[in-house]
């Protein structure tokens, strides 16, 4: 029987979440902590993204896995919590369709009191989730509804599930200047046809433009950004355990994060001025 196209409620490890399906069988979770996407399944597809077992999921620290949303800050460049303020916070959706294949959900997120605290200013963060056939996109939108500018840094830190890591090629960032923050370097350029995973990677390519594809033995992915300027590319390696207590010894197998950014250069978003910019996923074989 073809399933209908939906958006429902669901408990996903005890955190409310909602499930979108669509009428040729893919679905996907985004949970309304973080506004995290967990869960990506493309028609007759495996998971697309890895969330870890050892994920926390009663809020008091970021779900490990998915896609977190990173704003206004990415990772330690500044002085907010790593990562920024939202991935601990509950969202609310904001709306949700289906039409012609693709069904869709956005979630909002704005500053309180306690953003305030941290970080003085007013801003409305919503990400669109849709689905279509093979293809996954996800839309950040930052709007400033404050009076004074503000300046942010950010991604959509995808964690692409993968079957074994050192057999995945991630294709398309030859030639990219890059900073790699496991060293104290200047940035370098990248001179690898393809991006393989033999040790820990943590590095910021800068102005990425291209499709990238990400290849393992099973398939192909392509991965395309707009609006963010930079594509992070992270994988904690053995002994990532020690220091990321929500991963297992053998987790760093499972996945990469190939993540939209914008790292190098903060952009300003003016008062009544909106901030977009979206990643998509295609299962391309
Ligand atoms: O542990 P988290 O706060 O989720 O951060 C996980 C990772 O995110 C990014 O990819 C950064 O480039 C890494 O330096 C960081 O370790």
């Amino acid at each position: 029987m073809t399933p209908l196209p939906s958006v429902t409620p669901c408990d996903f490890h005890g955190t409310p979440a909602l499930r979108l399906t669509t009428g040729d069988g893919a679905s996907a979770v985004v949970s309304l902590l973080g506004g995290q996407l967990l869960s990506w399944v493309p028609p007759g597809e495996k998971e697309q993204l890895f969330v870890s077992e050892r994920a926390v999921f009663d809020g008091s620290k970021p779900i490990r896995g998915g896609v977190p949303v990173c704003f206004p800050q990415f990772a330690d460049l500044g002085g907010l919590p790593k990562h920024g303020l939202l991935r601990t916070r509950r969202w609310e959706v904001s709306d949700q369709s289906q039409h012609n294949g693709c069904t869709l959900v956005s979630l909002v997120c704005g500053d309180d009191a306690a953003s305030r605290t941290l970080w003085p200013h007013a801003f409305r963060a919503e990400l669109t989730v849709a689905i279509e056939g093979e293809r996954l996109d996800l839309e950040l939108s930052l709007t400033n509804p404050g009076e004074a500018p503000f300046a942010f840094t950010g991604a959509l830190h995808t964690y692409l599930k993968v079957a074994e890591v050192e057999e995945v090629s991630l294709e398309g960032l030859y030639g990219l200047d890059y900073l790699d923050k496991l060293k104290d370097a200047a940035p370098t350029r990248e001179t690898a046809p393809s991006l393989v995973v033999e040790r820990e990677v943590d590095r910021i390519y800068y102005d990425c433009a291209r499709p990238l594809l990400l290849r393992d033995e099973q398939h192909t992915l392509g991965i395309n950004t707009e609006g963010f300027s930079d594509v992070v590319v992270w994988n904690p390696w053995e002994g990532a355990e020690a220091r990321f207590p929500d991963l297992a010894a053998k987790d760093f197998r499972r996945f990469l994060c190939v993540e939209a950014a914008v790292a190098r250069q903060p952009v300003t978003v003016a008062p009544g001025e909106e901030w977009w910019g979206r990643q998509t996923v295609v299962v391309l074989s």
